[in-house]
């Protein structure tokens, strides 16, 4: 087993962030300081995940305000502001959003204090917003793995893993877990194109702490689960609407449509931040659209024409009626989901 990588940090009054781009080849740490750096660092993946946007964005506010020296409003002010741009980084997780309200909401709630104290503040809510990140994905696990039994072979999708929030992960989460018990789980990682997080991060991340993981193409999971191999399918989540409709990495629909055709458990690892109640379906969930050259130009090598037209949507939304549960740390949700969602939350 080798260390595992650790995906955010806050260290010497500043964010540290692990450069994904980098990841397999390159573990690269970078330091930032600005508010403009952080929003940088989610809009070109080198942070991301929803868990760890939200938490990078959580100290991307508070590293926002650092050279605010007027009154309490004006800190208040640039809050507000410095949300509304970092709320530009990136459209699909809400973890961002939902980030960015709790700091505001913070500031908000802390009446009269001085500059100092409301920065100091600030920073307490970052660091909590981090370890309860951390909380609710061992959490998560525990309530996926009793869903499981040792030896299954489990198939996921992209990255939901320790890269993609401060540990542990999500849909990776139960994998840990299980190896802490001893049991013998098989995990076959999607590469996940076009962006590869399956190959490029969950295989490292996997591979480092010594869990049986294979890397699949996507266009192999068909055949992997017509030959019987997988007994669950876990992939993460970006946003889940109200009806439990789930947006997650592109391809992840396709990944529920074949676990419905060969009977395959299909579950949702959910943090709960990243439930949005206030989005009624997966029609109304922003798709984040990026770069085609990430399709006909990855790692370097043009794979199409340059002037070809490409289509490059970064998710897909996975219909309620394809999902077997929902996951969260606070407990198992089935359908109906609009129903069960609201009993969890409330
Ligand atoms: C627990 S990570 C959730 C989610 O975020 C990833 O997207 P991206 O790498 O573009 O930030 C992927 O969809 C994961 O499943």
């Amino acid at each position: 087993m080798t260390e595992a990588l650790v995906s955010i940090e806050w260290k010497n009054d500043a964010l540290i962030l692990l450069d994904q781009t980098k990841l397999p080849n390159e573990i690269i740490y970078d330091r930032y300081t600005t508010i403009q750096s952080v929003w940088d660092a989610i809009v070109t993946m080198k942070v991301r995940g929803a868990p760890a946007i939200g938490v990078a964005a959580a100290y991307g506010m508070y590293l926002g305000i650092q050279d605010v020296t007027g009154s309490v409003s004006e800190l208040k002010d640039t809050l507000q502001k410095n949300g509304e741009y970092l709320a530009t980084s990136r459209p699909t997780a809400v973890n961002l959003f939902w980030a960015i309200d709790r700091m505001v909401n913070c500031a908000a709630s802390l009446d009269d204090d001085s500059i100092e104290m409301m920065k100091e503040s600030l920073l307490t809510e970052a660091k909590r917003i981090h370890q309860e990140d951390e909380d609710i994905n061992r959490q998560i696990g525990e309530h996926l793995l009793t869903l499981l039994e040792d030896g299954n072979g489990i198939l996921t999708h992209c990255n939901a893993g320790a890269l993609a929030t401060s540990k542990y992960g999500t849909a990776t989460s139960p994998f840990y877990l299980a190896k802490e018990k001893g049991w013998d789980l098989k995990v076959y990682a999607d590469e996940t194109r076009p962006r590869l997080q399956g190959s490029t991060l969950t295989a490292l991340e996997l591979h480092r702490a010594g869990i049986d993981v294979t890397v699949i193409t996507d266009s192999m999971a068909a055949m992997v689960m017509s030959q019987g191999k997988i007994q669950a399918a876990i992939v993460g989540c970006d946003r889940v609407a109200a009806n439990g409709d789930t947006a997650n990495k592109i391809g992840t629909l396709g990944v529920a449509i074949l676990a419905k055709h060969y009977k395959v458990p299909f579950y949702i690892a959910a943090p709960t931040p990243t439930i949005d109640m206030q989005t009624a379906n997966g029609d109304t969930i922003p798709i984040e659209e990026r770069n085609i050259e990430e399709i006909i130009n990855s790692l370097g090598k043009w794979t199409a024409p340059k002037d070809v037209q490409a289509y490059n949507p970064a998710f897909d939304v996975t219909p309620a009626d394809l999902i077997t549960a929902i996951v969260t740390e606070k407990g198992i949700v089935h359908a109906p989901f609009e129903e069960n969602l609201k009993k969890l939350l409330n």
